[in-house]
């Protein structure tokens, strides 16, 4: 049995380890978990091993990273470099902080599609060379916070009444500006042809009520459209509830016998 440490139990890392705890993942089982403290983990799963995300020696032989961006590369780091395998649903920590790929090797780090269909037919037109491709993220405007950059564009999301273009641009500058937002053009990026020539366009939209994503991948075998609409997590609207569900796709595939690649 693979023994797996969830880190993070929100809207993506809860039903990850709900699943491994129900048996739901053939072939691995939970470990230990961690949250923002200890008790806050109990709270949640107490009859789980609980730890700080610090803990490298309390962790099993997987680790499912779902913690805050701003936590990614201190914890995720050093987990790699100990030989331990990560699944990473902070993706853009990746194109945020290279020092962490740079240890993928000591341990591996594994990707998911997260809130984002399509990424099969991304690798495959990356595959077939001189792709271009571009993501339009729209999301209720709940699902964003009002930044520094935001304010000097003059945009502030609490007087929003109509559907606005918050950022266009590449996905490297998309995903610096908006670590929780757009972990899912940091996928779209490393599956395809990279963060500086994906283009990215954000949305918000007062009268929305869905997470949309929409891939566009342009090669010389195929053009592919992908439309994602997801619903928001109930507790954390910024996330969609698909996230969660990838992640235990990723396990489930990571622990088969045959496997997709
Ligand atoms: N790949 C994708 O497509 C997507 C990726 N994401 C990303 O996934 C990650 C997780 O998102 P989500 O589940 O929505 O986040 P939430 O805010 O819902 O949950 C975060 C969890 O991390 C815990 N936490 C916070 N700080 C620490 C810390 N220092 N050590 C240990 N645990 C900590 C919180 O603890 P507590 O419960 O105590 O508050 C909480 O359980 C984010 O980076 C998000 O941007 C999100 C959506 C899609
Ligand atoms: O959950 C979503 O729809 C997308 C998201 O937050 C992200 O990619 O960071």
């Amino acid at each position: 049995m693979i023994r797996v440490t969830v880190l993070g139990l929100g809207a993506a890392g809860l039903p990850v380890a709900l699943a491994l705890q129900a048996g739901q993942v053939p072939g691995m089982m939970l470990h230990s978990v961690a949250a923002s403290t200890i008790g806050r983990a109990q709270a949640k799963l107490p009859d789980v091993s609980a730890h700080l995300a610090q803990d490298i020696d309390a962790m099993g032989d997987l680790v499912v990273e779902c913690l805050p961006p701003a936590a990614f590369a201190a914890v995720v780091g050093p987990i790699v470099q100990s030989g331990r395998d990560v699944l990473v649903a902070s993706v853009g920590g990746l194109l945020n902080a290279p020092e962490v790929a740079a240890y993928a090797g000591q341990g591996r780090i594994f990707l998911p599609s997260g809130a984002l269909g399509g990424l099969d037919g991304v690798r495959a037109i990356a595959a077939s060379g001189n792709a271009q491709m571009r993501l339009a993220s729209e999301k209720p405007v709940a699902g964003f916070e009002q930044s520094a950059y935001l304010t000097a564009k003059g945009i502030v999301l609490a007087d929003l009444t109509t559907r606005t273009c918050l950022f266009s641009g590449p996905a490297r500058e998309g995903v610096r500006l908006f670590p929780k937002n757009v972990n899912v053009v940091a996928a779209l990026s490393l599956a395809g042809i990279g963060a500086d020539d994906t283009q990215l366009e954000l949305w918000a939209d007062p009268d929305a009520t869905t997470n949309q994503h929409k891939v566009t991948a342009i090669g010389p075998a195929a053009h592919f459209e992908a439309l994602t609409i997801n619903l928001p997590d109930p507790q954390n609207p910024r996330t969609s509830a698909l996230t969660g569900f990838s992640l235990i796709a990723a396990l489930r595939n990571i622990a088969a016998p045959i496997r997709f690649a």
